[in-house]
Formats: C-alpha cells, structure tokens, sequence
C-alpha cells in the first residue's frame, strides 16, 4: 500500500520531505501540498514533479479524501491548530517541532488523542534516528559504561539570523531535551541556566552562548553547551560518564588528511549535513509504522515533555534560579504503546 501524503508548509523543511519521500523513500507519495505561500507551494509541485493538488489551507487538506496522512511543516505556531484537526479527522500526522509552542497546547493534544482513542501523533526529533545516537544508545542499554552519572553534552552552530529571546532553547535546546531523556530512559526533575560570558559575534540582543544544568530523577547530571555563534563549524556533542567507563557519540565520518604538515578533517557546517541521514530514516520508519496502523517514534507525551521542560528551562534563564520540571505521570495510554516499540 502507498500511503497517500498531504504536506502543509512548503519552506525549508517541507521541501527537504517532499523531495525525500519523491526521491528517495519508498511507500509514501505526495499528494496533496499548502502553504500560505500558494505561489511557492505550486512552484515545489512543477519543480518536484509531483501529481499533487495544491490546497488553498490546511484544513480542506487534512479533510481531502486522497490524504491518508499529513506531514506538518509551517510555522511553529500553526502546528496545535493542524495536529488538532488532523486528530479530528482520524489521520495519522507527523508534526515537525515544536508540537505546540506552549505545554498547554501539548497537552490539549494528549487529550484530544487519548479521547480519540489511538495514537496517530508523531514529533520530529530525528536525532533519535540518528546513527551516532543508537550506537550510543546501544552501548549505554547493554550497560558498556555502568550506570550513567552525567551527561556531557554541546549543541553548536557557526551562526544564526533572526534568532532572539529564548530561540536557542526553544529552537536549539529541544533537541537535547528529547534524545538525551530517550537515551537515558530517565525524566528530568530540575533545570537551571548559567549565562557565560557573552560573544561579542552574536546578533543584538541573544545571550550566547549559554550552559544548561538537568537533573534526573535517578540524580544524573547533565550540562548542555548551546553555543549558535560558534563560527567554526555545527557540532554536536554528548558524553556519557557512567561508573565503569565513558561512551561518546560518534563523530560524523570524515576523510581523515595529512597535507601540508597537518593531519585534519573536516567539520560540518550545517544541520541538514548533519542529520540528512537520519531525516531520511526517521520519514521511511514513520511511512512503514504509519502503514500498519501504528506510531513507533516520538509521540505526542514526548513533545508535551520536551514543552514543559522548555517553559521551566526559560523560567531557569530569566530567573537565575533552578527551577523543578513538574510533570504529571505518563498517561497508560503512552506506557503501552511504548513498551511495544524502541523509538
Ligand atoms: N527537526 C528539525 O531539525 C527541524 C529543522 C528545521 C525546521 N524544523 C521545524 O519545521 C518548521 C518549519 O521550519 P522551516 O525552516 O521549514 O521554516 P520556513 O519558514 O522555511 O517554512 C515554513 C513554511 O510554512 C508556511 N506557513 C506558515 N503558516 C502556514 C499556514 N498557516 N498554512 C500553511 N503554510 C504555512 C510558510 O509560508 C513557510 O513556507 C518549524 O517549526 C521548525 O522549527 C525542524
Ligand atoms: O539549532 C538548530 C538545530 O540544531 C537543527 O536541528 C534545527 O532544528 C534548527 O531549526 C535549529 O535552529
């Protein structure tokens, strides 16, 4: 079976999807595409070549007989209203972060799933289709380094434009959020922000870089480096320290050079590089579960997770203080799904 897609938001990312699942995924077609934008939207159908009607807006797409499933990519304030609809109208739905930008948003579409009855929800955090991460995750579950005491982690980016306020948690940071609680299969209970000092190569206006302090409930430390003006590469970083040795996420691949009196190798120096991979898996795993009924990758309580503990890490940044992540006990209906799945 070809599982019939419609995509609404045609940017950056939209894009990227639509030209994976045309290109290079097998079992999912595009069908159906909006964006706000509509001479954009038209424009990704020639260029694409695809046999797709373009919508006027997200709803009459979401109610279109042809969409079996839609795919979220518009801005990150549109994305509760489109899930919501998607949920009303019994369609699975990948959602691209934030799920919803406030944790009440996220919980109104816990409950509006619950209420329906079946999971149908799935987030877009792909580092957890990552290679990197599942080999690390693999050594952490067969216990290679004993139990994890702390986490030693950095997120980087040579530059950002249009990044204020609190972007690099809610942007950046959220990443983080999500696979370091899946690699550690633990819940965070505190959070705290330390503001080094400030890189004068940062635009107007945004702390950069910045350290934040998790605490888990079994007491493991985690610090995260988000450093988005870092100039020389995007680099992603996570250390595991447990109590018999320490496993570190891989580097990327890179042709290793002797010239020039130098031993090198490259760095990225950008995100799409450096997950393109894992984009891809994480799209053709969600088309095959999506297929079967089923939603085996980060649902709708991980993204209501990752929204708590977001609010509570900018409550941490404004206030200096540490702040306690309160988070209500994962609903049965999410334990069981889980169970049956490793995503
Ligand atoms: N998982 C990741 O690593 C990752 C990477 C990049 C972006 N994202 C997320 O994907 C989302 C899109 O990011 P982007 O970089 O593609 O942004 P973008 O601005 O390039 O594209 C968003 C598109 O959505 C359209 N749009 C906005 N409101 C709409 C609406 N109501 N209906 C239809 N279309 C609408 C805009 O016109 C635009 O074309 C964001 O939420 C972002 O955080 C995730
Ligand atoms: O910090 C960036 C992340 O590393 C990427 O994975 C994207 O999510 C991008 O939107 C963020 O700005």
């Amino acid at each position: 079976m070809v599982l019939r897609i419609g995509v609404i938001g045609t940017g950056a990312i939209g894009q990227d999807h639509i030209h994976r699942i045309t290109h290079s995924l097998t079992g999912g077609e595009i069908v159906a595409v909006t964006d706000v934008n509509s001479e954009q939207a038209h424009a990704v159908v020639e260029r694409e070549s695809l046999q797709a009607k373009v919508y006027d807006n997200g709803h009459d797409l979401i109610q279109a007989d042809e969409v079996d499933a839609v795919i979220v990519t518009s801005w990150g304030p549109t994305h509760e209203e489109f899930v919501l609809a998607s949920i009303a109208a019994g369609k699975p739905v990948f959602c691209e972060k934030p799920l919803a930008t406030t944790a009440e948003g996220c919980k109104r579409i816990v409950e509006a799933e619950m209420e329906y009855g079946k999971q149908l929800v799935q987030v877009g955090f792909m580092r957890r289709y990552d290679k990197g991460y599942r080999t690390l995750k693999q050594a952490v579950d067969n216990n290679k380094v004993g139990e994890p005491l702390m986490l030693h982690c950095a997120h980087r980016a040579p530059s950002v434009t249009n990044f204020s306020g609190d972007m690099a948690i809610t942007d950046s940071f959220v990443h983080e959020i999500d696979v370091l609680r899946w690699l550690i299969q633990d819940d965070y209970v505190s959070t705290q922000v330390i503001q080094p000092r400030r890189t004068n190569l940062a635009e107007e206006g945004l702390q950069d870089p910045i350290i934040i302090l998790l605490e888990t409930k079994k007491g493991i430390r985690i610090d995260t480096e988000i450093f988005v003006n870092c100039q020389y590469g995007y680099d992603i970083q996570c250390k595991v320290v447990g109590e018999t040795g320490i496993a570190n996420l891989p580097e990327p691949p890179s042709l290793q050079m002797r010239s020039q009196a130098k031993l090198s190798t490259d760095i990225l120096v950008n995100w799409k590089e450096r997950f393109i991979e894992a984009y891809d898996v994480e799209l053709q795993e969600w088309i095959n579960s999506t297929v079967k009924g089923e939603v085996h990758g980060p649902s709708a309580w991980d993204g209501y997770v990752v929204a708590v503990t977001t609010d509570a890490s900018i409550e941490a940044k404004q206030t200096g203080k540490i702040v306690p992540i309160e988070m209500p006990e994962q609903p049965a209906f999410y334990q069981e799904a889980k169970a049956e799945h490793t995503v």
